[in-house]
């Protein structure tokens, strides 16, 4: 079945397009709100949100807060009712394909095709961004060695485990080398292994350059990989700030989990 991300990245500008200059916030939303279609109420409240370059920035939420529709409307694969952003300066009504070719998305779900290889799969992925011939190839067989996978590139993915999968995900959406990248939790369902070389590679990123928004239920992970984080409930933001800070004023609070369950509360959040 054809991956609902691959319509969007098949409009790509090639990887030469001129970009707007760095700015200090490399993501600044304003009033950006969703509500779905038939819903009754807001998924996303209208909220304002600013994201400094180069910052390793963590939604975190309960299921069904609204971390997945913000981010997707972040990385252009929702419309927002409401509101507007901009991504390195750019806005995103004004500017779609060159935010395209600026941002790399991980989405929560495999964007792949399970009877191609990996290195199939990486090649269709990176020929999207305007990658191509050895530069292409070299890219893509560095990326698997980094994360490991050099033995499995020529094997089918429908036969990889979760955190394998997870690794190629990552690659699929980092050739191009995005300024910005998006994961919808990077590492749920793999292994205590495969999670070390993702958030390794994620931090080696990061200090190349890379700014990272990233959702998770790994509240440990967030607080030593984070430079900031937004608890978000309900479709709205209820605290942000460095972990150190959150936990350093919050009474009683050891941890960000501590933080969180004091923002949250500990009611259930089952919906269907
Ligand atoms: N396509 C849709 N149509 C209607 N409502 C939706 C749709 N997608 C999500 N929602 C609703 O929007 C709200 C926010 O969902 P969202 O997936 O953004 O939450 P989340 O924080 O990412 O949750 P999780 O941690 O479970 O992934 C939920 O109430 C959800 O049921």
């Amino acid at each position: 079945m054809e991956s609902p991300f691959l319509n969007e990245i098949r409009q790509l500008p090639s990887p030469n397009s001129s970009f707007a200059s760095s700015y200090a916030f490399m993501i600044q939303i304003n009033k950006l709100a969703k509500k779905y279609k038939y819903a009754e109420g807001y998924s996303v409240n209208p909220l304002d949100l600013t994201i400094e370059e180069g910052a390793v920035f963590g939604l975190l939420g309960p299921n069904g807060a609204g971390k997945t529709t913000l981010i997707s409307m972040l990385s252009s694969l929702l419309k927002p009712t409401s509101g507007s952003f901009t991504i390195d300066g750019l806005n995103y009504r004004e500017h779609k394909n060159e935010l395209k070719q600026l941002i790399g998305i991980v989405p929560q779900e495999y964007a792949l095709y399970p009877s191609l290889t990996a290195y199939e799969n990486l090649s269709y992925f990176g020929s999207m961004y305007g990658l191509q011939g050895n530069s292409l190839k070299n890219k893509i067989l560095d990326h698997i060695e980094i994360l490991g996978l050099s033995k499995f590139a020529h094997t089918k993915i429908v036969n990889f485990s979760g955190g394998m999968k997870r690794r190629i995900n990552l690659i699929a959406s980092i050739l191009h080398r995005p300024k910005v990248l998006f994961l919808d939790e990077p590492t749920v369902g793999v292994d205590v292994q495969s999670k070390n070389v993702i958030m390794e590679y994620l931090r080696q990123l990061n200090a190349e350059g890379t700014t990272i928004l990233y959702t998770s239920h790994h509240l440990n992970e967030a607080e030593q990989f984070c430079t900031r984080v937004a608890i978000i409930d309900q479709g709205s933001i209820v605290c942000k700030g460095t972990p150190k800070t959150l936990i350093a004023q919050q009474e009683g609070t050891k941890n960000l989990e501590d933080v969180f369950l004091a923002h949250t509360g500990k009611a259930l959040r089952d919906h269907a």
